[in-house]
C-alpha cells in the first residue's frame, strides 16, 4: 500500500516509534496480532488515538481479530525508515554526549552515532563508545555528506554559531539539548529536548491530575 507519509499528523508521525518499538517486542514473542486495547495498555495512548493513528496507515483494525503484527512492523520498518541506516553527527562529548556515545541505539532502531566533534585535546583523536572524536575546526572536512542529523550537546553560548557551519555542511535535521533556541531556516528541523521541562510537567499532571 502506498501512503502519501505528508498526510501523517505530525503528532501521528511521533508516536510510530513508541508503537514500532512495542510491535517489535511483540513480534519477537510471536504474537501475529494485537488489539487496539492490548497496545493502548502497553504505550500508554488511548485506544480511539490509536485507531485513528492506525486508520491514517490502511491499518484498519477487524473487530474480534485486532491488528496484524506482520503488517504494522513492515509498515513501520519502511515509514521509519528502519531498513535503512541513519547517520548521526553528535557535537559536544561532555557529560551528556559521552553518555549518548556510550548507548546502543541499534538496540531499537537503525540510527547510530557515526562521528564526534568536540574542542577539548584530551578527547579529540580518542574514540569514545566506538565512536571517533574529532576536533570541531576538523567539521567541515571530517562531517560525511551522507550524514544529516546532528545531536548538539555543547555549552549553549557556542550552540548557534555551531548550528550555522553545520547546516552550511548540509545537516537537515538538529536534535538540541542546550537551552539555546536557535534560528534556522524554514527547511531546517530542530527538535528540543529538556529534561528541566518534562520533570515540570510531569510533577504538574501528578499534581493535578493524580488520579488518570
Ligand atoms: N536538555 C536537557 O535536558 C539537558 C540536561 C543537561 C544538560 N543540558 C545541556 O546540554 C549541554 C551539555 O551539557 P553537559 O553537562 O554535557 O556539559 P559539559 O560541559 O559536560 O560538556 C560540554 C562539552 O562541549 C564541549 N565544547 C565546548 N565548546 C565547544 C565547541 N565550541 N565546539 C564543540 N564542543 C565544545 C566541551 O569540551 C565539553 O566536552 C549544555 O548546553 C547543557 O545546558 C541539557
Amino acid at each position: 500500500m502506498n501512503i502519501d507519509q505528508s498526510k501523517i499528523p505530525q503528532a501521528t508521525a511521533k508516536r510510530l516509534p513508541l508503537y514500532y518499538r512495542f510491535l517489535k517486542n511483540l513480534h519477537s514473542s510471536g504474537k501475529q496480532r494485537v488489539s487496539s486495547a492490548e497496545l493502548s495498555d502497553a504505550v500508554k495512548v488511548d485506544s480511539a488515538t490509536i485507531r485513528r493513528d492506525f486508520s491514517y496507515f490502511g491499518a484498519l483494525g477487524k473487530k474480534g481479530y485486532g491488528y496484524n503484527v506482520n503488517y504494522l512492523l513492515s509498515f513501520f520498518r519502511k515509514t521509519l525508515d528502519q531498513d535503512e541506516m541513519t547517520k548521526v553527527s553528535l557535537i559536544g562529548v561532555g557529560n551528556l554526549g559521552t553518555a549518548f556515545l556510550h548507548y546502543n541505539f541499534l538496540k531499537n532502531n537503525n540510527t547510530v552515532i557515526s562521528i564526534a566533534f568536540d574542542i577539548d585535546e584530551e578527547k579529540i583523536g580518542s574514540e569514545i563508545g566506538g565512536v571517533p572524536v574529532y576536533g570541531l575546526d576538523h567539521l567541515e572536512a571530517e562531517l560525511p555528506d551522507d550524514v544529516t542529523v546532528a545531536i548538539l550537546t555543547v555549552p549553549a553560548q557556542v550552540a548557534q554559531s555551531i548550528t550555522d557551519r553545520l547546516i552550511k555542511k548540509g545537516i537537515k535535521g538538529i536534535l538540541n539539548f542546550t537551552p539555546a533556541r536557535l534560528s534556522v531556516p524554514d527547511e531546517i528541523r530542530i527538535h528540543h529536548i529538556d529534561l528541566a521541562v518534562e520533570l515540570q510537567s510531569l510533577v504538574y499532571f501528578l499534581k493535578h491530575y493524580p488520579n488518570e
